[in-house]
């Protein structure tokens, strides 16, 4: 059992924070199905409106996991939509707990299956550490340590609201 609390409810305050700097006319908010894209629908109906931030795309890392073969069509497979062109665009790309790397590595693949952005800037709500790729966020409203065998989990009830659980004993 963990000792740790995360209050996500206040991280979530801070990463709105880290979006609204980081953006910059006429980007795109995307969200890494599904905490990430919870993230990026809450935020679009809270950012200012004069941000002009428009609907979010949804991404799915499920197509190019490196661990398909094991996983097979894991949930999440049909999960990308996308409302934008990809091709030239500035792209906000926003996910819950940011791990080894993975995730973000396939998501990317996924992306470039739609067309060539422009840019491609990472906000997360958690960087955990354990990074195994060169992949670094522009902006995490947490860093924290977990031990590998741990997973923190984002939950959302029913009127919106985000918790995080830490699952898996040490
Ligand atoms: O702990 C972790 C690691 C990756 N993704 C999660 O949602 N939690």
């Amino acid at each position: 059992m963990s000792t740790l609390t995360l209050d996500a409810e206040a991280l979530y305050t801070e990463l709105r924070a880290g979006v609204q700097q980081l953006w910059r006319p006429g980007m795109a908010l995307m969200g890494i199905w599904s905490g990430g894209a919870w993230l990026a629908e809450r935020l679009v109906a809270d950012l200012p409106a004069t941000l002009a931030v428009g609907k979010p795309g949804v991404i799915s890392s499920a197509l190019h996991r490196d661990d398909f073969s094991a996983r097979g069509m894991a949930s999440g497979t049909d999960a990308t939509k996308i409302p934008f062109a990809v091709d030239g665009a500035h792209i906000l790309l926003l996910d819950d707990v940011l791990f080894t790397g993975r995730t973000i590595r396939a998501v990317i693949n996924e992306l470039y299956d739609f067309g060539r952005p422009a840019s491609v800037t990472l906000a997360v709500l958690v960087d955990r550490g354990g990074r195994e790729l060169p992949i670094q966020p522009a902006f995490a409203a947490a860093k924290i340590s977990l031990p590998p065998e741990q997973k923190l989990a984002l939950t959302r009830t029913d009127d919106g609201r985000f918790s995080f659980s830490v699952k898996g004993s040490i």
